[in-house]
């Protein structure tokens, strides 16, 4: 069978409830989303968290003014339309203050936000009157990192001052301590209006001096007196206000270090190692990854604030990049060659002027309508976390506007390994050892990153310039987190609307399955499996300390089970929508190494689509056999047919027959370990087909296949046949006219015009065009001219969009607006900037030499999930 791009994704289900008669099933729990004490915005009272009060604070402080943002904005009711009392920032016992100090005292030019007199009362963030919220504050706030811009108190990184950084900035959100002096804090009262706006988010000084700049505006003058009915506008600002809050916080607490602390740390160990550089060597080395990380942080913020524009409708950060080519496309929307544009005339930007890199553009509506919000958060958090990874396509950045998001990576000119394939046909043994040992280390980087791929395919690896692989496209993995379970963010609208007393009845159908008793109890137990892991339990939480907690505790309890993958590549326990484990990957691998040297796969039916591929793979002890030629040596079929088996006797790590045999692995609350496992390619890895391959250099060796790149823009291994469309492109298409449909049908006489007119009448969904295709080679007439009528109905026929997953998406009335508060709510904190200083890990901080122990260290094992 002749090899091609197959795109036949199985789109998920089992995770994906639909909300029909959610309300019904609802328990009305009350609505508090900013309550004054005790509330969810409080930081926990975790030790971790009483050890860094002042942080917290700032978080606080700056979540108040994400949701004013949000509720400011609306010309519906929303949030502060429920009456919510908005809280107080914390009170501290002092802590902070005693932190700041000491840093102040041990430190030459520290950033330290003092809050003087912690205990008597002062101005809160809410005092503001809403014409000084700044727009470029609540930018800041809406994308703040854990890793946030240099009022980080504890961290001596953010001393580097008089950034070189050049583009565009944001006003100062730190205010240096030298400016801490009576004299400047007078003639900074008398600054410009900006500057007074951002004095209410930090108050300065240890004296207290500034505090009296701010003058109090009585809380009443914050509160609308009429009390407006709540709507779907409340629910869909509300529920991505409590996402945001709720994933931020997660991020802000997540015991995991930051990247940042990481570099630091990983700086500071080759620095102890090298004993050739003198003691100011190695304070310039410090100073230049602060310098480094100041600028770093500079640059984000500006893309935070250049998102938060976007959302309002300016391409503003898109814009920065002109297409060169569309490189490939799938069901989410393209991939395109871009190059960075050029912002300023300066140097440092000239040498940067003309970058390129690949750019996956996601479409919104599309995404939203088909309820991916979770895997499309999980893709961009599963390349945040690989940052520094090898194996991994290294993104460079990632943003939104109001119709698309964008994942920026590092362009692979080389092409993906399927278009390898299909050059060579088939490979030889030595080369597809290679190759299957990249792959092999590819997937077990996810793993290491507690990730299941669950799309290991040809095409998901890329060649780099050197040749060697890296895996891509995370569209469909999993880590089993609550905040890439798409139940977990319908919970939170459904359960708003139950609490609320919103009613939606969707689309006809709805109101169909409505009448019907046995539908609608169906529907409601979908909505009850993912309100268990979901849904707030009072209880339980206060019990757990937290929301926080209690999510982490109770939410994460979410399994592998959906069908997802292309088929042909699908292990059994996938096919079967068993619970499964990281363990389909390697099967997965055992598919791309037989059809490296068979050129087929072993399941794919020849006849029966889909089905019958997935029912060879069931029934794979009957229907795997290798073929006599072209002639394999024992060695690699034993390593085959030792993955070719049921998971429980699948050559892999042992570790996982022991979570599934022992009753204390059963119980087991942490979900990290039970699905997947670092290294567990260690039997794959040791069996004696591989005994040439040296696993810990193989990436500093040279690959069978360097591929031939002319230009840095070279995209030849990416010529198609058929130049790809740009999605847009379509988008934009003008109306075909009447007369175009009778210049291409001139060929056929009238009967079939009438036939062909009448197929691209109504849109076309996959089953209608093969029914079409079946009635076209019925027709008596050359099979060129068959061929000719099938293109000729997919290029001038419609696409039949698909039914939203969401209830609220189908109804008439609420779908336009819930559409267009999802665009611009749904996403929140998707921005993300690689560092620029360079990869330390290979020896290197942006470009100073750190000395030959970095390499050691593994520096990305962390998990920094939207912020
Ligand atoms: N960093 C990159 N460099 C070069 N080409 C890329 C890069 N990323 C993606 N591509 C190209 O774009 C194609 C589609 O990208 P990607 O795999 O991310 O989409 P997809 O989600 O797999 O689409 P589908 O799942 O529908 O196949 C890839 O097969 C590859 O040819």
């Amino acid at each position: 069978m002749k090899r091609g791009r197959n795109k036949n994704i199985v789109p998920q289900d089992g995770q994906q409830p639909d909300f029909e008669g959610y309300q019904q099933n609802m328990a009305v729990l009350p609505l508090r989303i900013t309550p004054r004490n005790n509330s969810p915005l409080t930081p926990p009272s975790s030790p971790e968290h009483e050890a860094r009060p002042s942080k917290l604070r700032r978080h606080g402080s700056k979540i108040m003014t994400v949701l004013r943002s949000m509720t400011n904005n609306s010309s519906h009711a929303s949030i502060e339309e429920e009456d919510i009392p908005i809280p107080q920032p914390p009170v501290s016992s002092g802590l902070g203050k005693k932190i700041s100090m000491a840093m102040l005292k041990g430190q030459v030019d520290p950033t330290v936000v003092h809050r003087a007199n912690l205990k008597t009362n002062r101005p809160v963030v809410i005092s503001i009157d809403k014409e000084v919220v700044d727009p470029a504050h609540i930018d800041n706030v809406a994308g703040s990192s854990p890793n946030s811009p240099s009022t980080s108190a504890g961290d001596s990184m953010s001393t580097g001052r008089k950034s070189s950084a050049p583009g565009p900035s944001t006003g100062k959100t730190s205010l240096d301590s030298k400016w801490s002096s009576k004299h400047n804090i007078m003639s900074n009262s008398a600054q410009s209006s900006e500057n007074k706006k951002s004095v209410g988010k930090h108050a300065i000084g240890d004296s207290g001096v500034n505090e009296n700049i701010l003058s109090s505006i009585a809380e009443t003058e914050c509160y609308a007196t009429e009390t407006p009915t709540p709507t779907i506008v409340t629910v869909e600002k509300a529920a991505a206000a409590k996402i945001f809050l709720e994933c931020h916080y997660n991020d802000v607490t997540c015991s995991l270090m930051t990247s940042r602390s990481i570099r630091r740390r990983q700086l500071e160990c080759a620095l102890y190692e090298d004993t050739n550089s003198s003691e100011a060597e190695k304070n310039h080395k410090r100073f230049a990854l602060a310098q480094m990380e100041t600028d770093h942080l500079r640059e984000t913020r500006v893309m935070k604030t250049l998102g938060m524009k976007a959302l309002a409708g300016q391409d503003v950060t898109a814009s920065k990049y002109e297409v060169v080519k569309v490189l490939g496309k799938g069901s989410f929307g393209v991939v395109r060659l871009v190059r960075e544009k050029s912002e300023t005339d300066s140097q440092a930007d000239q040498k940067k002027k003309g970058a390129i890199y690949a750019m996956k553009v996601i479409r919104k509506s599309d995404m939203l309508r088909n309820s991916q919000e979770g895997h499309l958060r999980a893709e961009r958090d599963f390349l945040v976390s690989a940052e520094g990874s090898r194996w991994v396509v290294p993104l460079i950045a990632s943003f939104q506007d109001l119709s698309s998001l964008y994942l920026v990576m590092d362009y692979m000119p080389g092409g993906d390994f399927l278009g390898l394939l299909i050059r060579d046909n088939i490979l030889s043994e030595p080369v597809t050892k290679w190759y299957i040992a990249e792959m092999i280390l590819c997937i077990e980087e996810a793993h290491a990153l507690r990730w299941i791929h669950r799309d290991i395919k040809p095409d998901n690896f890329l060649i780099s310039a050197s040749g060697h692989l890296k895996i891509s496209d995370f569209g469909l993995a999993f880590d089993g987190h609550w905040s890439h379970d798409q139940s977990y963010f319908n919970n939170h609208r459904y359960y708003l609307m139950t609490k609320l007393g919103i009613n939606v009845e969707g689309d006809t159908l709805d109101r169909k399955e409505a009448r019907n008793a046995a539908t609608a109890m169906k529907m409601g137990n979908a909505v009850t499996n993912g309100k268990d892991r979901h849904e707030r339990n009072s209880s339980e939480i206060s019990e757990s300390g937290g929301i926080l907690n209690w999510r982490n505790r109770n939410g994460n309890r979410t399994f592998a089970r959906s069908v997802v993958g292309t088929s042909q590549y699908m292990a059994p326990e996938v096919v079967r929508g068993e619970l499964y484990d990281a363990r389909c990957d390697w099967w997965s691998v055992a598919v791309i190494l037989y059809e490296c040297l068979y050129g087929h796969t072993p399941f794919l039916a020849e006849e029966g689509g889909r089905q019958q591929t997935k029912m060879n793979i069931l029934n794979h002890k009957n229907t795997f056999a290798f073929p006599s030629k072209p002639v394999v040596s024992k060695r690699c079929h034993d390593l085959i047919r030792s993955i070719i088996q049921d998971k429980d006797t699948r050559m892999c790590s042992r570790r996982y027959k022991l979570n599934d045999t022992s009753p204390a692995a059963q119980n087991n609350r942490d979900y990290a370990g039970r699905y997947v496992y670092p290294h567990d390619a260690e039997d794959i890895k040791g069996h004696k087909w591989f005994r040439d391959i040296h696993w810990d250099r193989i990436h500093m060796m040279v690959p069978p296949f360097v591929p031939n790149i002319k230009s840095m823009d070279d995209t030849h291994y990416f010529d198609e046949e058929d130049p790809i469309s740009d999605f847009s492109d379509s988008a934009s298409r003008p109306q075909v006219t009447s007369d175009e449909i009778s210049e291409a049908l001139k060929r056929f006489n009238r009967e079939i015009q009438i036939l062909a007119r009448g197929y691209i009448e109504r849109p076309h969904d996959s089953a209608r065009l093969k029914k079409v295709e079946k009635e076209i080679d019925n027709f008596v007439m050359a099979e060129e001219q068959k061929d000719y009528l099938k293109a000729f109905v997919k290029h001038y026929g419609r696409k039949e969009k698909k039914r939203p997953r969401d209830k609220l998406l189908r109804d008439r009335e609420t779908a336009p607006k819930v559409l267009e508060l999802r665009k611009q709510g749904a996403f929140l904190g998707y921005t993300y900037r690689r560092f620029r200083g360079g990869r330390p890990s290979v020896g290197r901080v942006g470009g100073i030499s750190a000395g030959n122990a970095a390499g050691k260290k593994v520096w990305y094992r962390t998990r920094l999930s939207i912020h």
